[in-house]
This record gives C-alpha cells, structure tokens and sequence, in this order.
C-alpha cells in the first residue's frame, strides 16, 4: 500500500491508513477553535461546467473546520460572474466568489500598473496573488489551504490531509505540499512531471553539479501538486511567477524563506485525476508544451539567482542529458506500469519526451536572451509599502462586486 521512507531533506508525511478521516477532521475542528484555516479556489469560469467542479462543491460543503472559502473566478463576463455566485450558494461556509475581471477590479489593477507592480500576465498565479491579497486583508485566518478545481477524485479527506500538517500546533511545519500518484483510465498521466521535472533535475545535477536547491527540489514526490496549505504569516513575503511556474516557485520560496524543518509534503490520496491538457507540440504557448518551458525558466532563473552561471554551451549539454536521463525514466515508468496492469504508450511518451529536450533550450534561451525578465509578481508587503491602502481596497471591491451583483442573482 504505501512505505515510510524518509529522504533527509524535507519531512514527508504518509497515510498509512491506520486513521479514519473522521476522527482527523475532529481533531481538525479542534484546532480551528484557536487557528482558523481558509481556502483558496483559483477557478477558471469554464471550469464549473466540468465534472469536477459539482463533486468539489458536495464533498467541501461537508467541511466543518473551515473559516472562509476565497474562489478567485477568472475568465468570465458579467453574466457569468451571476452564475458563479448562484453555483458556490450550495457552499454551507462563509465564502466569496472574487470577479477577477470586474472593472472595481480592473481599477485597482490599472492603480498598480502605474506604480510598476502589476503582474505582467493573466493566469492562475495572478489569480492566486489577488486571493492571496483578499486573504491577508481579511486578517483573520491562521492557516490556508490551495488546491486546484479540476480534480476528478476530489473527497475532503485529500484537504484535512494537505491542511493537517500546518493546523496542527504542535507541528513546526509552515508549508506542506501535497503528494499523490497520478493514474487514469489505465494509464500513467503526470506527464510533464514524470518527463520533464524528474528527469531534468537529475540531468542538472550531472551537469552543473550538487546544489542543494536540486536535492531539495528532487525530494518532493509530486513537484507540480497544485495542492498545498501554509500558515497564513508567510504570505506577505511570498514572491510567486504569474506564468506556470507557479508550483515550483512556491516551493523555491520557502526554500529562501524558511529553515527546511519549517517545509513537508504530504500524501493527501491514493489516486488523483483531472483535466489534462493537450502535449501542443505545434503551438509554444499553450498546453504542456507552454507549461514546461515556463517550468524550465523556473528552476534555472532560481539556480542563477543562486550563483550558477549559464551558458549556452551549459544549456546544450543539459538538453543531451536530460534525453538521456528521460528514456532511462521512461523504462522504469513502463516496467512499474506494465506489473500494475497499466499501460504506457512508449511512442507518445518519447514524443513528449522530445518535445520538452526542445523546450529546455528554448527556456534556456529565452534566459540568456532577456537577463532582466522578472515574471514574479511583487510581494504583499512591497505592494503595500507603496500603497498602504490597496489591500483594504482589495478587499473592500471584492465585497462591493458581491453585493451589487448578488443582488441580481
Ligand atoms: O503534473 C503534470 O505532470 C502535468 O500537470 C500534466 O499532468 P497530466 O499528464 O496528468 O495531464
């Protein structure tokens, strides 16, 4: 079923099913008496229409420990705000749906813009950021959870895992990450993690030599989890990629920010499955093959701001390594798959396979190129030295857009 392996690294938390999710969700309830916990839904519009989004909904409005529900709603117009906030009603928590694209909200962009700290692009880490912000203006939660809204196998005993670590004070843990495996009809997904991430931070590790950034990153058993939960005091000083970055940069800063004992992951289910999106071998910018190359920029602009010099020469060999490193993994991929009476389609995972080698130099080229590109979104603390208003009026928008439009409902 599972094992208790622990890499030295970063603390990792099993379910060895020896405990009923009831009687965590009590010791939940008690905890949240003195720390209250908040989640945070980043949420595309389109994503309510899905299969996921219904399950979600019926599995978190059996939550009793949870304090607020932030849904951060991106991409949708006016009427489709209406609908969000018709759809979250079945929610029994205090919650608010924030209409990211409201013109209350787009003020308070264009206010950021002209001090030079607007994010730089739309996507789920600008969605996160602005929850984030609603979050610590509210000032009343101890804890936070994240995780995303497409999730197939969603039950809330994967949340009271990912939030347990961090609720739990008796803990010294301020971040936990999630962890899970990835199976589907039959088949191994996980792709860009499986492909990519695993084998290109053992490529680095050959080619650039140990860091300790690569072992850690390499201790994390699903790097690109969109599920984690931290205590709600770091967030201020959290420094997080407006691109796909977003996984990995999260854990990047609580590697600059936080003593490694303060970080864990967390096995949060026995299975995970979810929308997966198309390899787009075609078109750069979109799908998994946009996703790895943001991944890509991720960790080298890391290891650079960490004293590692890049060159294209670097970059060149790392891309040969990695392709190497990736067929090894992908045997061992296909012999675990093949004894779990899995499948493993060996052509389209050596096409993936290719595809990211390309990406890695183009990441790695688009980093040489533009030196000074800065895809992070400014800190809440440094937006708020420079406006000390903007997070009350963060929040006092997000009511307003509540209130006018719900009338409407
Ligand atoms: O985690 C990943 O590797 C990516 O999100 C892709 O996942 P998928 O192959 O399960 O769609």
């Amino acid at each position: 079923m599972t094992d208790f392996h622990q890499n030295g690294n970063v603390a990792t938390l099993h379910n060895l099913r020896t405990r009923s999710s009831e009687e965590m969700t009590y010791e939940l309830e008690t905890f949240a008496q003195s720390r209250k916990i908040a989640l945070i839904l980043p949420c595309l519009y389109s994503e309510l229409e899905t299969e996921a989004m219904p399950r979600i909904l019926e599995e978190l409005s059996k939550v009793t420990y949870l304090h607020r529900i932030i849904i951060g709603l991106d991409r949708a117009d006016e009427a489709q705000f209406r609908h969000a906030q018709q759809f979250f009603k079945g929610l029994n928590q205090n919650h608010i749906v924030i209409w990211n694209d409201s013109p209350r909200m787009k003020d308070l962009g264009a206010r950021l813009e002209a001090l030079g700290l607007a994010p730089m692009e739309q996507g789920k880490g600008k969605n996160v950021w602005s929850s984030l912000g609603y979050l610590i203006a509210c000032e009343d939660s101890s804890v936070m959870a994240i995780h995303d809204c497409d999730i197939v196998t969603y039950t809330n005993e994967l949340l009271a895992r990912l939030v347990y670590p961090v609720a739990n004070p008796t803990f010294p843990y301020q971040v936990a990450k999630g962890f899970y495996s990835r199976v589907g009809q039959e088949k191994l997904n996980g792709r860009v993690t499986r492909l990519l991430v695993s084998p290109l931070l053992i490529a680095l590790k050959r080619v650039i030599g140990d860091r300790d950034y690569i072992d850690y990153l390499r201790s994390f058993r699903y790097p690109l989890s969109g599920e984690f939960a931290m205590r709600t005091s770091i967030l201020p000083d959290l420094r997080i990629p407006s691109d796909w970055g977003l996984e990995i940069g999260v854990l990047s800063e609580a590697w600059r920010n936080l003593a490694p004992k303060a970080v864990c992951q967390v096995e949060i289910a026995d299975n995970y499955d979810h929308k997966h999106q198309d390899l787009s071998p075609e078109d750069a910018n979109t799908g998994l093959s946009r996703m790895s190359t943001d991944i890509c920029k991720a960790i080298f602009r890391k290891l650079a701001a960490d004293g590692t010099v890049f060159t294209p020469n670097v970059f060149r060999t790392l891309k040969a390594t990695y392709y190497r490193c990736a067929l090894d993994l992908l045997e061992a991929y296909y012999t675990d798959a093949k004894m779990n009476g899995l499948t493993i389609d060996r052509h389209k995972e050596e096409q993936a396979i290719e595809l990211f080698a390309e990406n890695i130099m183009r990441a790695g080229h688009t980093f040489l190129e533009n030196p000074h590109e800065t895809p992070f979104i400014p800190t809440w603390n440094r937006v708020h030295s420079a406006d000390s208003k903007f997070l009350a009026d963060l929040r006092s928008a997000a009511v307003a857009d509540e209130q006018e439009f719900s009338s409407l409902v």
